[in-house]
């Protein structure tokens, strides 16, 4: 399977209020996307549409190859995870890290179904591969936000889905735990059979080397898409923010100053 997203002059429209208006947007099989855009530039409502909880108003979605309109939606989320703070609030506190990782396979809040030794077997290793098997036995409110952020991941994993979608998995991160976060999605990136990662963010510095692609999203458009290192320069974020800015690459890593005003 080659194609992961394709989006043609897809628009969507509430209130007589155009929240997204004609985005195209392909994402191909070996490339990994990072979203950037400012607060209500319309995020949310494209991954809702992506995961065809929204309906759009006009336009063509095909996502992992299959048309909207011609397919069943609650089979395909089976292929795609989806880490999001709205996830994140449903999950109960008492609940146990892996019995939340194993949910991932039944795409449930809560634990309901009987998982095989596979399963357990699988869950384990994905905790393993995502750094976080101290976690095992614990209750999901011990956990800190980063810790929690990995079980998200690790529960999204679990049904190995073609697409990854991270919704701000950053934030409320201190300095180092949001490092760390960073470097447990660059190695899932990085091993053989990764799914496709798309990457939500406000954060120019937090879009890695492995997000070959960025999509710029404002008031509901695609400002700018394209390979990262093309999209995210100096003049083009400028134009973005609509204020001055200096992108600096360092460790293959944007880093955005405000310049002053003269
Ligand atoms: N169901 C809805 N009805 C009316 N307006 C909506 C609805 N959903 C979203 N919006 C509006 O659409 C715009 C885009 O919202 P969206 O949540 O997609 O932005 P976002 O880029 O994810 O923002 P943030 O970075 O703050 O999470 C906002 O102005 C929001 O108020």
């Amino acid at each position: 399977m080659d194609e992961i997203i394709d989006m043609l002059n897809v628009s969507w429209k509430r209130q007589k209020k155009t929240i997204l208006s004609q985005v195209d947007w392909q994402v191909a099989k070996g490339q990994h996307w990072a979203v950037l855009g400012l607060n209500g530039s319309g995020k949310t409502t494209l991954l809702n549409i992506i995961n065809g909880y929204i309906w759009p108003s006009t336009g063509e979605v095909r996502v992992l190859e299959k048309q909207f309109g011609k397919t069943d939606l609650r089979e395909l989320r089976k292929s795609i995870g989806w880490v999001s703070s709205s996830l994140q609030e449903r999950i109960k506190e008492t609940d146990i890290t892996e019995n939340i990782v194993l949910s991932g396979k039944y795409a449930s809040i809560g634990l309901y179904e009987h998982p095989t030794e596979a399963d357990f077997h699988k869950a384990s290793e994905i905790l393993k591969q995502l750094g976080c098997s101290n976690l095992t036995g614990r209750a999901y409110q011990t956990c800190s936000q980063g810790e929690k952020q990995r079980i998200l991941i690790a529960r999204g994993l679990m049904s190995s889905p073609k697409l990854l979608i991270l919704d701000e998995p950053c934030n409320g991160l201190d300095f180092i735990a949001r490092e760390d976060l960073l470097t447990a999605i660059n190695d899932l990136a990085n091993q053989e059979d990764a799914p496709t990662i798309i990457f939500v963010t406000h954060h120019i510095e937090e879009i890695l080397p492995i997000f070959t692609h960025t999509l710029l999203l404002r008031d509901g458009k695609v400002f700018n898409k394209g390979e990262s290192e093309t999209v995210l320069t100096s003049s083009g974020l400028s134009n973005f923010l609509n204020k001055a800015v200096q992108i600096k690459w360092q460790n293959k890593r944007p880093w955005m100053t405000l310049l002053a005003e003269s």
